[in-house]
């Protein structure tokens, strides 16, 4: 088709003509999924359904001659009956149901929403970066196998061969990716919690998750001994088993303490990490690059910083050729973090 600017009703300026179809999605996600712009538990759980229908494929087990997955091909919402009984894709069910009569209301496959709404529900975060965005996808045919997604008990060696497998990502690469557990908490790993986050700003799209969860474990926030849990530093936070160790492996830790208080690497490892995530299983070249829907941002609205009551000395240092930053502590008495409220 002729690649044609357009201006779309709203004014919104795009290099493809094709995206405009995009504009009242986009109006329709923020108003009626995402609180009118919050970055909050829908936006979350929006992220984290980008993963886990991306991450879907397996050329390792194609070549065994078995279906591998399509990647971001909507399998997770189109074969929800199958995909949401695996146990690592737990608690996904929720967003699928609310993004479903979205979908049903626009002429979009189910793939291209997905990852739609995970780039727009980002960008209501301070601090994010503006995530591309592409239309093209076909939707999936048959669901993904199970065992794609990594659990939070898994390896170090294990998570890098899957996302390896997957889609040729590096371990660098895979500390990128995680930088989405900047927003985000958990309502299943410990269910007597539930909305309990993985750093003290699950609101910021900032660099607090890479600070904190290199802090020493003190605490679990709830109840102990759950699976992938492991010790947290905060009242009111939660440490995955995966993140820990990934902060602390020789692979990762240097790559992982890098992005202590550097919101600029943050912002584009997680975009390019991202972009190649949000189109595994489909060649990029076929696709429509409809980034220009994507709105700006906020600025970031937090600086690196210790906890009120943690410093430097309770940082576990990992990594073995840089000295972890030193960063001011926030005032006060010791806090404990607020649960991300359910909608
Ligand atoms: C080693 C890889 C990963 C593991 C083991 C992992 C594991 C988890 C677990 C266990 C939860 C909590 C779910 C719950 O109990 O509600 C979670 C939440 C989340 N994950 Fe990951 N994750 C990984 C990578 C990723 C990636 C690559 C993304 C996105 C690019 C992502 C985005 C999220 C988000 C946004 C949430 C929060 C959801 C919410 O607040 O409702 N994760 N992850
Ligand atoms: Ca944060
Ligand atoms: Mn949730």
């Amino acid at each position: 088709a002729l690649i044609r600017r357009a201006t779309c009703s709203d004014g919104t300026v795009v290099a493809n003509s094709a995206c405009c179809v995009l504009i009242p999605v986009v109006q329709d996600l923020q108003t009626n999924l995402f609180d009118g712009g919050e970055c909050g538990e829908e936006v979350h759980e929006s992220l984290r359904l980008t993963f886990h229908d991306a991450i879907g494929i397996s050329p390792a087990i194609a070549a065994r001659g078995q279906f591998g997955g399509g990647g971001a091909d909507g399998s997770i919402a189109l074969f929800e009956d199958i995909e949401t009984n695996f146990h690592a894709n737990l608690g996904v069910d929720e967003i699928i149901d609310e993004q479903r009569p979205l979908i049903q209301r626009h002429n979009i496959t189910t793939a291209d929403f997905i990852q739609l709404a995970g780039a727009i529900g980002v960008a209501n975060c301070p601090g994010a970066p503006q995530l591309d965005v592409f239309i093209g996808r076909a939707d999936a045919t048959q669901p993904a196998p199970d065992l794609t997604v990594p659990e939070p008990f898994d390896t170090v060696d294990s998570i890098l061969a899957r996302f390896s497998d997957a889609g040729g990502f590096s371990a660098a690469e895979v500390v990128a990716l995680l930088a989405s557990h900047t927003v985000a908490a958990a309502d299943h790993v410990d269910p007597s919690i539930p909305g309990t986050p993985f750093d003290s700003t699950p609101e910021l799209f900032d660099t607090q998750f890479f600070i904190e969860t290199q802090l020493r474990g003190t605490l679990f926030p709830g109840t102990g001994g759950n699976q992938g849990e492991v010790e947290s530093p905060l009242h009111g936070e939660l440490r995955l088993q995966s993140d820990s160790e990934l902060a602390r492996d020789s692979r990762t830790a240097c790559e992982w303490q890098s992005f202590v208080n550097n919101q600029a690497k943050l912002q584009s490892a997680f975009k390019a990490a991202f972009r190649k995530m949000t189109v595994l299983g489909h060649d990029e070249t076929q696709l429509i690059d409809c980034s220009d829907v994507v709105q700006t941002p906020p600025a970031p609205a937090s600086n690196a910083h210790f906890p009120a009551g943690l410093s430097n000395a309770d940082i576990e240092q990992a990594c073995a050729s840089t000295p972890f930053p030193t960063l001011p502590t926030d005032p006060g008495p010791v806090t404990s973090v607020a649960p991300v409220p359910p909608s």
